[in-house]
Order: structure tokens, then C-alpha cells, then sequence
């Protein structure tokens, strides 16, 4: 379907499930014998995984390890870069969301995604908001405000920016930049969202504020966090993969990752011996 025929609420159409293919309730995701290629090149090398539902996996590993390949295939952001394929399932909820079939905008709405650099649109704080929220199909003002207001509230941002709502949100500072990005995401409804090093732009109090958030965020959404910190891994995660030239090397509590790992590989990069 072209995506300027979508209808403006698209959600997924859920009738592809397969029976057989939800085998447990609190999984969010289940990854099964995933590649993904850029071309020839492979950089995800037939990974699986399972994610449960409100929790906060980490994915760390050395730079070009393929964390931000995986990440972005859960959301089909891959597809906007010619010459990238997935193949393998990633089944959302039961739904194989690399089938041809799926509505990609629908999808995206679903599962969110926050980038490394915080990116508001320049536009007033407000309409960083309602602009996604109009453009899902939802026109009156009342209804806009309402929704504003509790998508900055989850950010936890209200209280910063309740009296200046009008005006532009390049006038905030990087850290409320990056806590209205993720409102925006928060204003769609998602079921899961993935965070591509959220705070690494950021100063220690803002990334402070941005983890007491995912923390919080976790009561209502699953989270996946692409990150180079290893203290915000072990602070805020609940299981921690850890990648390595393309391969999921361990997957594991996040505890066992930073006391106990069973590969030595994750030891040594949590220890800080490579990477
Ligand atoms: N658009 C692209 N086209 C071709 N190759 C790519 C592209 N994006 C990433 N790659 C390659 O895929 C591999 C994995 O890259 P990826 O960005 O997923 O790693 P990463 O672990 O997220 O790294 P970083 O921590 O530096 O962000 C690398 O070898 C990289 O060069």
C-alpha cells in the first residue's frame, strides 16, 4: 500500500498471526535465526532472542558490532537503506513484522524509536506533539491538548515546559530536547521502544534525568537500549546482549552479564580490556 493512502490511524493488521507463531504471552519479540546484510556484507550474523514484555534489555558491544543494525531492523528503519536485507523472523507479538505485507507506518507507530541526537522538529513544543498526533488523525483541540499534556507528563517534562508550550523546542536544552523526543514517541502509543544511545549527548544530570525515565517508561512499554555506557547497562537494564562482530556472543540478566558472565569475550569487554 502507498503510505499516502494509509489510513491516518494505520495500526497492524493483526490477522497475519499465525496460530502457531505466539508461543508465549509475555514475550514482546521473539528473534529467530535473524541476518542482516548491507549488500553482500553481512553484519548481523543469524541471531535469536527473546524479549519480555515491560522490560529493559541493553545492547552493547564494540563500535560496529551490528547493535544499531538489529535495533533498526525491529522497526523496518533498515529498509530506508538500499542494498540492506533482513532475513529470519522478528515476530512482534506473534506477527512477523519483515513479511511483506506490513504496513511499515503502522508499524513504526507501535514500536518507537529515539535517536543518539535529539531531533524536535523546529516547531513549538507543543506541535512537536500534536503534529504526529494530527497527522494520526486526532483534530480536536481539546483532545490535542489532553494528549500533549500526558505524553510531556510520561516524559516527565511537564513541569519544565507547561508555561512555554508555544515556544520553539530548539529553545530547550539538549536533555529536554531528547525527553520531548521520547514524548513524541510516547504521544503514538507504543507497545515497544528502541533507544539508540539516548543519552550519550548528553551532560551527567540529563542523562540522569533521561535513565530515571526509561525506568519508569518500563511500567507501560518494553525498551531496547543501544548503549556505550556500561554503568547505565548495568543500572537500568534488565537483561543485557552483548554483540561482537555481528554475533550475539551472551544474553543474560544483566546482573549475570556484570558478575558472572560464562563467555570470557563478554568479560573482557565489560572489564574494559577492548572495545
Ligand atoms: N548503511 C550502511 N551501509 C553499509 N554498511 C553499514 C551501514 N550501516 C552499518 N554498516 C556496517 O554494519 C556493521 C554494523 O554497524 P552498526 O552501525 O550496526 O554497529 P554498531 O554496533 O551500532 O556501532 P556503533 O556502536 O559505532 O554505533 C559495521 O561493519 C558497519 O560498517
Amino acid at each position: 500500500m502507498n503510505t499516502s493512502t494509509l489510513p491516518r490511524t494505520a495500526v497492524l493488521n493483526r490477522e497475519q498471526i499465525s496460530e502457531t507463531s505466539v508461543t508465549n504471552k509475555d514475550l514482546i519479540l521473539q528473534v529467530k535465526d535473524l541476518d542482516i546484510y548491507y549488500g553482500e556484507k553481512r553484519a548481523v550474523n543469524t541471531i535469536s532472542m527473546d524479549i519480555e514484555k515491560n522490560s529493559i534489555t541493553a545492547l552493547i558491544g564494540p563500535s560496529g558490532c551490528g547493535k544499531s543494525t538489529f535495533l533498526r531492523s525491529i522497526n523496518r528503519m533498515n529498509d530506508l537503506i538500499p542494498g540492506a536485507k533482513a532475513k529470519g523472523e522478528i515476530l512482534y507479538e506473534g506477527l512477523n513484522i519483515l513479511g511483506d505485507n506490513i504496513d511499515v507506518v503502522a508499524l513504526r507507530k507501535e514500536i518507537g524509536m529515539v535517536f543518539q541526537k535529539p531531533n524536535p522538529f523546529p516547531k513549538s513544543i507543543y506541535e512537536n506533539i500534536a503534529h504526529a498526533l494530527k497527522f494520526a488523525g486526532i483534530k480536536k483541540k481539546s483532545e490535542l491538548e489532553v494528549l500533549v499534556e500526558e505524553s510531556l507528563t510520561k516524559a516527565a517534562l511537564w513541569d519544565e515546559v507547561k508555561d512555554r508550550l508555544h515556544k520553539s523546542a530548539l529553545s530547550l536544552s539538549g536533555g529536554q530536547q531528547q525527553r520531548l523526543c521520547i514524548a513524541r514517541t510516547i504521544a503514538m502509543k507504543p507497545s515497544l521502544m528502541l533507544l539508540d544511545e539516548p543519552s550519550s549527548a548528553l551532560d551527567p544530570i540529563s542523562n540522569a534525568k533521561v535513565e530515571e525515565l526509561i525506568v519508569e517508561l518500563k511500567k507501560e512499554y518494553s525498551i531496547l537500549i543501544v548503549t556505550h555506557n556500561m554503568g547505565q547497562a548495568s543500572r537500568i537494564s534488565d537483561k543485557t546482549a552483548f554483540f561482537l562482530s555481528g554475533d550475539l556472543i551472551e544474553f543474560d540478566a544483566t546482573e549475570k552479564i556484570f558478575t558472572n558472565p560464562s563467555v570470557k569475550k563478554t568479560e573482557e569487554y565489560i572489564s574494559g580490556r577492548f572495545g
